[in-house]
């Protein structure tokens, strides 16, 4: 079988993949959750003239002379707007986040005062009318769209959301993606393996990058190389959007991830991507849920997570598709490269002028996880690409999970 290009890869595994159907969720629980409706502001922000200082609110004519001696007429903290108009030669004790009120038009702040005998000698004289003042709406106003549906909601938006008035977003659901890894020489961390046995990794590193990018993971354990445990492990993942597997992926006798969706009447999209780390990587559909059968070996399967689940569970989201790849001035030459598009981790430095500068580890085994966590990045070689030198520009992508 001709190995199959990334990019088309991609294709196959994002074609008809859109936005997942909205639950409402409270404005706590917003965080990292994607907008699945434009949302409106529901007032004005401030909803009227505001006082941005503590001083007193005056009349503009009263105080461009000084000093200009005023007779205070009453009091306005924030909460609580002062009912009545101010005249000429008057004032208001006001304090910041207060209503300006009716009458007054410029707010001078209290260090520019003297206050005595319940009179306000103004010192310095005001630069312009609204001065201080925050006209209503300055902020918003209501009826404006001010995030967008696909928005990722972050620190800032929900934010602006309680300021419109919103206790609770219309968010898309979170996709589920059931999980299990396979290998009868794989045991839970924690445990004591035996001598040919190693600690299973590859179902922790996934369900975190899944939460990581919006997914919910449901992580269904190690499953034995066995025919019939694997096929049960399909079936109880059934409701999920998305199924990893890990293991199994490959062509020795123990791999029997394709034989088990064989057995579930679930027939392959594609197998074998011409990709370094990930060549073995399996897509199937039933209905529809994607199945992912991904790489045993702990580096492909979270390279691969990087470059085919990320803009998979971004689209399930609803958030718009990103394009992350930057230019990297490389640290050390490079051989030309084989058929397969690699993925090379790599160091990154910033230079001076905020450029990055790639260095790729010169072991790049794809069981090798301490480098994977030391890699910042991953410098992106296309299949055949010709050999480069320490200097040239290369694409680059960050890690960021
Ligand atoms: N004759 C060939 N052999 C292999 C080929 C090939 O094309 N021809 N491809 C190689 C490549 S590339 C990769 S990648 C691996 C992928 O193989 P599998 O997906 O079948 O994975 P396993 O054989 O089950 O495991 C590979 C490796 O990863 C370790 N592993 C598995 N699961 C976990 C886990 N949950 N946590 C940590 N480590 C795990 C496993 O012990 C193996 O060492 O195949 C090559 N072979
Ligand atoms: O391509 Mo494999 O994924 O070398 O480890």
């Amino acid at each position: 079988m001709a190995l199959m290009p990334v990019a088309e890869a991609k294709d196959r595994i994002l074609k008809d993949a859109k936005a997942l159907p909205r639950e409402n969720v409270p404005l706590h629980h917003c965080a990292g959750r994607v907008l699945a409706a434009g949302i409106k502001a529901k007032r004005d922000q401030p909803p009227f003239p505001a006082s941005a200082m503590d001083g007193y609110a005056v009349r503009f004519a009263d105080v461009q002379a000084v000093p200009a001696r005023l007779k205070v007429i009453g009091t306005a903290p924030a909460g609580h707007g002062f009912g009545g108009t101010v005249k000429a030669g008057q004032a208001v004790r006001i304090f910041t986040g207060a209503p300006v009120p009716e009458g007054a038009d410029t707010v001078v702040i209290q260090e520019n005062t003297e206050a005595a005998d319940g009179q306000v000698a103004v010192t310095v004289a005001a630069q312009r009318a609204g001065q201080h003042i925050r006209r209503k709406g300055l902020d918003f106003a209501k009826g404006e769209e001010l995030l967008p549906r696909g928005t990722l909601l972050g620190a800032r938006e929900i934010g602006l959301a309680a300021a419109m008035n919103w206790p609770d977003l219309p968010v898309t659901k979170r996709p589920k993606v059931a999980i299990f890894t396979t290998g009868d020489e794989l045991v839970s961390p924690g445990t004591t393996p035996r001598p040919d046995q190693i600690v299973s990794s590859n179902s922790f590193a996934l369900s975190a990058f899944v939460r990581r990018y919006g997914g919910e993971a449901v992580d269904l354990g190690i499953i034995p190389d066995n025919l019939k445990a694997i096929s049960r492990a399909v079936r109880k993942a059934s409701g999920a959007e998305i199924l990893l597997t890990t293991g199994g992926a490959s062509v020795g006798d123990h791999d029997l991830v394709q034989a088990a969706l064989k057995a579930e009447g679930i027939a392959l999209d594609f197998w074998k991507i011409a990709l370094r780390p990930g060549k073995p990587l399996m897509f199937a559909r039933n209905g529809t849920q994607r199945i992912l059968g991904l790489p045993g070996n702990p580096v492909s399967a979270l390279v691969c997570s990087r470059i085919f689940l990320k803009p998979l569970l971004s689209a399930l989201l609803g958030l718009p598709p990103a394009e992350d790849v930057v230019k990297a001035r490389l640290g050390s030459d490079l051989p030309a490269n084989d058929q397969r598009q690699d993925y090379l981790r790599a160091t990154v430095a910033r230079g001076g002028d905020g450029s990055f500068e790639a260095t790729p580890f010169k072991l790049q085994d794809s069981s090798m996880q301490r480098a994977l966590t030391q890699a910042h990045g991953l410098i992106v070689r296309p299949p055949f690409a010709p050999a480069v030198r320490a200097g040239d520009l290369v694409d680059l992508l960050l890690l960021d999970f």
